[in-house]
């Protein structure tokens, strides 16, 4: 594989300054730098990616045994070797057929399971589970990490679906989230979901035990409008949830690949199990695609050899993602967790240091919005931001088509103008235009030059529908899949986030004041002290309670 790297930092260096929209002159580069899966186009020609690089990249993904890699994920391989466990996110999508964990068919439970969230989500919709006062009106999933970013996007994403209560999504320990969305709210017909995987983690656990309070306040028996979403059922229990409303999930669903399963409640209660089963077999038809079609036609290969292409070879160290629809405006915040939690790691699966970056920095916001506030730096910036554009073809407001059509027009302009730039001269014609003349036009005309070449690329959609989300979710799975089997890293544990946890829980009682904090650095001791000159302080009464 190091021939490889190197042929392609060979490639970066001899295509340094050649212009992206002079691979344009071929009249068969969209066409040839494009695949789709179905009804859904991904270009990526607006990249400096040639025939050649292409070749090499591809040549990347066989030499790291991507296609025996799949399979493994696939079929149930505890792939995820720091932990132990298979990788099954798939399995809760799939349609069919028997996948084996340690010698046993884990789709027959798989299958009951989405049966009772079925039986439950109807009964809900139909009134005939009720809360005690009525009909519920409103669900609150209280959870964090995957167990909010996931149900929260597609949630919002699905709007125009929603035929079910409202769904409302509590994650910071901050009390303010869970006030000000309590507060909104009549617990008499509310119900609470706490999603939480491992049904330990502090913020899901102290935002449960607040709604609970809140909901014992009104009601005479709280724990009847609570489900749980766990795959630690005794803690479930111990909480005071009977297992009939919890809905369990093996180990192998990492939290945030858990959407596909009991973690989508909310979701699947918003638009009904139908649509949630559409969700599902949308996820399925990108894992039969990426299982099949060739790596030069394959939607998760290409979107990753793109970001290998960028990240670890240019060395571009961030990635933007810029949904030119309002409704996936939660996204980016969701591919945050998928792909930095993923692939941002600091060994191999040898446990070596990577000789390459891995991954890159994840962010972005919805278009329009992001051009009025952040793409001044992706146009003139001197840091070089790939970007990811994704559009539906259509939107779901039929008498508001003049708006999808100006949407459509910022999301093609702003990947071409990334891409053209405006030269010195053009710059000079418009400065002169507006009334400059000699040095003072030659100053101006700089600050209007844009260098162009910034590379892009667009995912378009027929139309965001469950069927849609669900193979958007998949392929961006699978493209972190891709990235982290190349870059040869373990992309389903998490270590990452378990030192901050400890230090908090360790600084929790210094901060109560029943530990005396020995051993905090000077620092830490400082905006401690900082803190306590408020705590004597007179505090205005809560209101939440
Ligand atoms: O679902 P839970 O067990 O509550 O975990 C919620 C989240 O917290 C952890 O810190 C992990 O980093 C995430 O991967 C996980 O999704």
């Amino acid at each position: 594989m190091d021939r490889i790297w190197m042929a392609l930092d060979a490639r970066a260096r001899a295509v340094a300054e050649r212009p992206i929209s002079a691979l344009f002159e071929d009249p068969g580069r969209a066409a040839a730098f494009s695949a789709r899966e179905g009804d859904m186009l991904f270009d990526y020609s607006k990249t400096n990616i040639d025939a050649e690089t292409l070749e090499l990249l591809l040549n990347l993904a066989e030499a790291a045994g991507l296609a025996a890699c799949r399979e493994a994920m696939f079929t149930g391989a505890k792939i995820n070797e720091t932990e132990g466990r298979a990788v099954l996110h798939t399995a809760l999508r799939a349609p069919g057929g028997s996948v084996q964990v340690d010698g046993r068919d884990v789709m027959p439970e798989l299958r009951a399971t989405l049966a009772r969230m079925r039986t439950f989500a109807e009964m809900v919709r139909g009134g005939q589970f009720a809360g005690q006062g009525g009909a519920i009106t409103d669900v609150v999933n209280i959870g964090i990490g995957g167990s909010d970013l996931g149900p929260a996007m597609a949630v919002q994403a699905l709007a125009p679906f929603h035929d079910g209560p409202r769904c409302h999504f509590v994650s910071n320990v901050d009390g303010a989230h869970v006030a000000d969305t309590l507060k909104r709210l009549n617990p008499e017909t509310t119900l609470v979901i706490v999603a939480s995987k491992t049904f330990t983690t502090i913020e899901t656990m102290t935002n449960a035990e607040t709604a609970r309070d809140w909901m014992a306040a009104r009601v005479a028996d709280p724990a009847a409008q609570f489900v749980a979403l766990s795959s630690a059922q005794e803690r479930t229990q111990a909480f005071g949830i009977p297992a009939g409303r919890v809905f369990g999930f093996e180990d192998w669903v990492g939290g945030r690949y858990s959407v596909w399963g009991p973690i989508g409640l909310s979701l699947m209660l918003a638009i009904g199990p139908d649509r949630f089963d559409d969700f599902l077999s949308g996820g399925a038809v990108m894992d039969a695609h990426f299982r099949s079609a060739p790596p030069r036609g394959n939607l998760p290969v290409l979107l990753a050899l793109v970001g290998l292409w960028h990240a670890q070879v240019l060395g571009h160290p961030t990635r933007a993602v810029l949904p030119y629809d309002q409704r996936l405006a939660r996204l980016p915040a969701y591919l945050q967790q998928l792909e930095m939690e993923s692939n941002g790691k600091g060994v191999t699966m040898q446990g070596t240091r990577p000789l390459r970056p891995t991954g890159p920095v994840v962010w972005g916001e919805p278009g329009t919005n992001g051009q009025h506030a952040f793409y001044q730096l992706l146009h003139q910036g001197t840091q070089v931001v790939p970007c990811e554009f994704l559009v539906a073809a259509r939107g779901h407001e039929p008498d508001l088509a003049h708006h999808h059509r100006l949407l459509l027009a910022n999301a093609l302009a702003q990947s071409a103008a990334l891409m053209r730039g405006r030269s010195l001269d053009e710059a000079r014609a418009i400065a002169a235009r507006a009334g400059h003349a000699g040095d003072e036009l030659e100053r101006q005309a700089r600050h209007r030059v844009f260098a162009g070449n910034r590379p892009s690329t667009m995912l378009i959609y027929p139309q965001l529908t469950p069927q849609v989300l669900g193979r958007i979710v998949a392929l961006y799975e699978h493209r972190v899949f891709v990235e982290g089997v190349i870059l040869g890293i373990n992309s389903f544990d998490q270590w990452g986030v378990e030192l901050g946890k400890e230090l908090a829980t360790a600084l929790a009682p210094v901060i109560a004041g029943t530990d005396p904090g020995a051993g905090l650095d000077g620092s830490t001791r400082a905006l401690l002290q900082f803190v306590a000159e408020f705590e004597s302080r007179p505090q205005e009464e809560g209101r939440f309670r």
